[in-house]
């Protein structure tokens, strides 16, 4: 089987950046080593080797790299891990001109961005994610941060990257049940945005759920997925308005994190959430039957939940909303659809339609 083609998103920007995603996307990190630039490498555990080769590509081109390896998945994501890369570039005398790369998942790629963002003001980050989730959604779009014991992402910066560059062959050691998970994010930017995304896994939901076995599928809902996020956060950065559209079945899948304690999956979760926000729309009026079934067959085709069975936590959840960071004052907000690709605000709905929302997607079905 050959190698799909590499393709390149661009999100427009001042400075706009690319999204290379195929076999050559490492070769894409020259272009951001000169000579006696120095790189750090904000590396993941398990991620030793490609940052071994991102490493190697940057010396050839005469940059000089250090490479840190940081705490797997959150504990990366902590005041004291930043404080530690923050020394380590001190120590080794980074300027303005220098360089920071996350190699990694999600977490990595928040985390790098954040100490790019923050070092000196502002220094360049080349982000190169290695789960479908990163790749997706984590590093484009510039949002960059770290947890605090209060909550997850509540201390962070808009800090765009000057490029991100995945190879879909990093993605193949992912488990299984994590590439799915991802999946459900790219799931949302189909119903947001574009359909064709819809059409492709429902075509081959087997397929589109290993990218080992259809490599070009993957590379295939990867940019349309980047796609989306592309124009979304290049028409409004700081999620003043439109960019509240990425956070489609998040509202209740935020709240079932929480109550859950962050034991589930986020895709998982905005799979449940896109599910009951698509109740909600369709009691609302807003949704029609087929499209509300359509997002149980979608997710459910691949293996995501679109139910949260099990005993009665609707005031933990509804308080959970209420801190969303949506919600202005008491109100809750949510992003619905009223059509297919035509995302609008759904605003204080109804109790007693939260309430039937949230018992319609109690019952497995
Ligand atoms: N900035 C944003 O806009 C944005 C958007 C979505 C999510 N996020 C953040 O991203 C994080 C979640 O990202 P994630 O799901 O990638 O989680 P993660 O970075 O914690 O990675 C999950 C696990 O997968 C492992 N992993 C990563 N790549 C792998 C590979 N190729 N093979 C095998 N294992 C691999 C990691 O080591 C980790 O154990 C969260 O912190 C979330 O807040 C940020
Ligand atoms: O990039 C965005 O904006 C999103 O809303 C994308 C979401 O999928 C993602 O989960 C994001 O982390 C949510 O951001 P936060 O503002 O809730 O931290
Ligand atoms: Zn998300």
């Amino acid at each position: 089987m050959s190698a799909p083609a590499t393709r390149t998103v661009e999100v427009r920007g001042e400075p706009g950046y690319a999204v290379h995603v195929g076999p050559d996307a490492l070769a894409h990190l020259t272009a951001h080593a000169r000579e006696g630039r120095r790189v750090l490498l904000v590396v993941q555990p398990g991620r030793a080797q490609l940052a071994a080769q991102a490493a190697a590509v940057l010396a050839d081109a005469g940059a000089r790299p250090v490479v840190v390896e940081v705490p797997d998945a959150e504990a990366a994501k902590t005041a004291q891990v930043l404080e530690s890369l923050w020394r380590r570039l001190g120590q080794e005398g980074f300027t303005r001109d220098d360089l920071v790369v996350g190699v990694g998942g999600g977490a990595v790629t928040d985390l790098a961005g954040f100490v790019a963002a923050t070092w000196l003001r502002g220094v360049e980050s080349v982000l190169l994610p290695t789960s479908l989730l990163g790749v997706v959604d984590a590093a484009v779009g510039g949002k960059t941060g770290i947890n605090t014991p209060e909550g997850k992402n509540l201390v962070g910066a808009f800090h765009p990257p000057r490029a991100v560059l995945c190879d879909p062959a990093w993605l193949a050691s992912m488990p299984r049940a994590d590439y799915v998970s991802g999946l459900a994010e790219v799931v949302k930017a189909g119903f947001i945005a574009d359909p064709v995304i819809l059409d492709l896994v429902e075509a081959d939901p087997v397929a589109a759920g290993d990218p080992t076995a259809a490599p070009g599928l993957a590379v295939e809902l990867i940019t349309r997925a980047v796609r989306v996020k592309a124009e979304v956060v290049a028409a409004d950065l700081r999620e003043a308005s439109l960019r509240e559209i990425l956070n489609y079945g998040h509202t209740f899948g935020h709240a079932v994190e929480q109550v859950e304690d962050y034991r589930w999956r986020h895709g998982d979760a905005v799979a449940v959430g896109m599910v009951f926000v698509a109740e909600l729309a369709h009691r609302a009026g807003l949704v029609d039957q087929a499209l509300l079934e359509r997002h149980r067959t979608v997710l459910g085709s691949l293996g995501l939940p679109t139910a949260y069975p099990g005993p009665d936590r609707w005031e933990e959840l509804r308080t959970a909303m209420a801190r969303d960071k949506k919600s202005r004052g008491s109100t809750l907000r949510f992003v619905a659809l009223e059509g297919l690709a035509s995302p609008t605000r759904l605003e204080a709905p109804d109790e007693a339609l939260l309430r039937e929302a949230y018992e319609a997607v109690r019952r497995p079905r």
